[in-house]
């Protein structure tokens, strides 16, 4: 178990062309639910199972922090990954939780938080076992994306459900362990959101204000 002032927070990397609503609302509700010190956002480099993204790296970061404005809880936007990007190195989790690590130290409560969509491929991901090494990774449900009976690979869900924690043992040790959000449901996508843009249409509930200014500001995903 953690110490008293045992540090916890949790992660939430993502490719943010465009950030939305969705990225939002997924830190916003286990940010309160394992009551974090601190939420940090960390933009992509080179996210290498991504096609070629259409905003830079300064400008999904720059998106990333007017989005998480004005939350009730601290909000650090991570800018390591990007860093780690321009000696042209893919984007591995694995090095940014150990990097975190180190950081923080052997005692604090670490969580990575991802979507269902990102649950499916874990065992695609660089060195994947390692993560539990050094973060807990919590899930959120995600429409289209179900992670019930086959929805998940054998590795994974064997993974997943042998690690199965609680937010109070998250909140209160300091990796390892598993947790779903079964009730999330934002159909939401980037994706979406791109192809909105391009052909014309309005994105605004589907986006924060601010980032849709700095979109039209940047005429971003026009083309
Ligand atoms: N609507 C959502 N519900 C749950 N998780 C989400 C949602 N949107 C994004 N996420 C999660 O947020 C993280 C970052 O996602 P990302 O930046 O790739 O956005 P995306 O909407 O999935 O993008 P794209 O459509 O380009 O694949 C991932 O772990 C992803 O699973
Ligand atoms: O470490 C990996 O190999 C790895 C493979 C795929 C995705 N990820 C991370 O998962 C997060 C969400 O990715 P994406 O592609 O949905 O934006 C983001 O932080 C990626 O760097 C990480």
């Amino acid at each position: 178990m953690t110490g008293p002032h045992a540090q916890r927070i949790a992660l939430l990397g993502g490719s943010y062309d465009p950030v939305h609503l969705g990225h939002v609302a997924l830190g916003a509700h286990f940010a309160l639910l394992l009551q974090v010190d601190q939420l940090r956002v960390v933009p992509a480099g080179l996210p290498w199972q991504k096609s070629t993204l259409k905003a830079t790296p300064e400008q999904r970061a720059e998106m990333v922090t007017l989005a998480f404005a004005g939350q009730p809880f601290p909000v650090v936007v991570d800018l390591q990954e990007i860093e780690r990007s321009a000696l042209g190195q893919p984007t591995y989790t694995i090095d940014t939780l150990r990097a975190v690590r180190a950081e923080l130290g052997p005692q604090a409560s670490i969580t990575f938080l991802m979507g269902a969509d990102q649950l499916q491929r874990l065992d695609t991901w660089h060195q994947w076992h390692a993560l539990f090494d050094h973060a807990h990774i919590c899930v959120a449900a995600r429409p289209g994306f179900s992670i019930d009976g086959a929805g998940l690979p054998a590795a994974v869900a064997e993974a997943f459900s042998s690690r199965l924690g609680t937010p109070d043992n998250i909140r209160n040790t300091p990796h390892g362990l598993t947790y779903l959000a079964q009730d999330f449901a934002v159909d939401i996508s980037a994706t979406q959101i791109r192809a909105a843009l391009q052909r014309g249409e309005q994105a605004n509930s589907l986006i924060p204000p601010l980032v849709l200014d700095y979109i039209e500001q940047h005429n971003l995903y026009r083309s």
